[in-house]
Parts: structure tokens; sequence; C-alpha cells
């Protein structure tokens, strides 16, 4: 289903989309720097099936669920340690690396640029810490394309809170009603619904192994570019 179809005065006014699994198959980069952060540690390493399904909720849950998965059961005070240590290596691998193989969707400059000429507004709302969402956003030079741009660690909550979401739409004075939230995953779904606006959601992205229908998105598409009227 068309844009112009979903909203029956025409297309939204804002668009908010999810970076990690929407516009930019990152797991080959994060899956590198989570196994260069386990070998440092000497623990077993994790790969790009493993990672997919971690992805999602931030940098620091991502190391905790890789570090669930490698370490067999340790005290609370080993634990902060472990924690400390691994996250601290995964922001120093992933730096080196974060643009090395990871690629944008096909469908995604489509989208945007179809968006940019009918002069609606876009943002970007990620989970991923803030620094790399900027680097990455130049790396592919989408830059241009978004109004506000919001990382994991912007505010003090993140998705699946709606926050975020009703942060942006404050900043750019568009009501949820005019809104539409494009993201892979549950938190991006249930962000938009405690948001009150519209929800897209691809098929093709990280949702813990879960398929996206379960959380019951508004429209659910396999490219974005089936979004362009
Ligand atoms: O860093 C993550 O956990 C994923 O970020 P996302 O919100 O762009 O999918
Ligand atoms: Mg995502």
């Amino acid at each position: 289903m068309q844009l112009s179809e979903f909203y029956n005065a025409g297309l939204p006014r804002l668009v908010l989309f999810d970076l990690d699994g929407t516009l930019l198959d990152s797991v080959p980069d994060l899956a590198l720097a989570i196994d260069r952060m386990l070998a440092a540690l000497a623990l077993p390493l994790a790969g790009q099936s493993q990672v997919r399904n971690w992805v999602g909720n931030g940098a620091q849950m991502l190391v905790k669920r890789a570090l669930a998965h490698s370490v067999a059961s340790s005290d609370n005070e080993t634990e902060s340690d472990l924690f400390d240590q691994a996250f601290a290596l995964f922001l120093h691998h992933y730096d080196q690396c974060c643009a090395e193989q990871s690629r944008l969707y096909p469908g995604v400059q489509d989208l945007l640029s179809f968006l940019k000429d009918n002069r609606i507004s876009m943002g970007l709302v990620t989970n991923k810490p803030i620094n790399f969402t900027e680097s990455l956003l130049d790396e592919f030079d989408l830059r241009h394309f978004f109004a506000i741009v919001l990382g994991g660690d912007s505010l003090t909550e993140k998705k699946p809170h709606p926050m975020p979401l009703s942060y942006a739409m404050e900043q750019l004075d568009v009501s949820p009603l005019q809104t539409l939230m494009v993201g892979d995953s549950r938190s991006d779904i249930k962000a938009a619904q405690a948001a009150g606006c519209r929800v897209a959601a691809v098929t093709y992205g990280y949702n813990h192994g879960e398929p996206v229908s379960a959380y019951q998105p508004d429209l659910i598409v396999d490219n974005l570019a089936e979004l362009i009227s």
C-alpha cells in the first residue's frame, strides 16, 4: 500500500525512521565489533546470525546479550567488571569498523528522495549511540535528509518508550496523526503505538527472530520503495 492511500488527506507531514535494520544493514559490522570484543576477552565468538537477534535495544544491551551468551554464570561483581571492560572494547572496535561492510537497503535512497522532493519532514530516531549514528549518516551521505536526529543516548528514555518520538514531533511541531514511524522491530512498533502515530514495519530487518506482524504495525513492506506513490 502506498503512503498516499494510507493518509486520506495525502501524505504524512513527518516520517520518522529507525536506522539499524530499516535504513542500514549494520549487522556485519556490529558482529565484527562484538567478535573482536569477545576475542579480546578470550570468549567464544558469536557471529552474524546470533548478533542479528541481539540488535535493537541499544549498544549496552547488545554487549549484555553477547556476554550472557558467551560467559558461564558468575557473581554480580565479576559481571559488572566484565561488562565495563567488554563495553569499552566494543566501543573501541565498533568505532574502527562501523562503516566497513554496512550497506543501505534497497529502496532507501528512493524513499528518502521522494519524501524530500515532496517536502515531507524526516527525522531519525535510533537506539544506536548518537556518535556512531552521526558518523554513519555522514559516511552514507544521509544527514541532509533529516530535520532531527536522536540516538539511544540523546534523551533519558529510548524506544520502545515513546519519548524520543514524542520529542521529535514536538520539536518539529507535527501531531502524531500526521506522523508515520518506519522501523524494523517491536521497539519501533511499540514506541509508535504509545506515541499515537501510525507505523510501517519492514520485513527484512532485525526483530529478535520474530515476524514484525506479531506486533500489529499499520503497514508491512518488504522494500521501502513500496511506500512511494
Ligand atoms: O542500536 C540498536 O540497538 C539498534 O538501533 P535501531 O534503533 O536503529 O534499530
Ligand atoms: Mg532497528
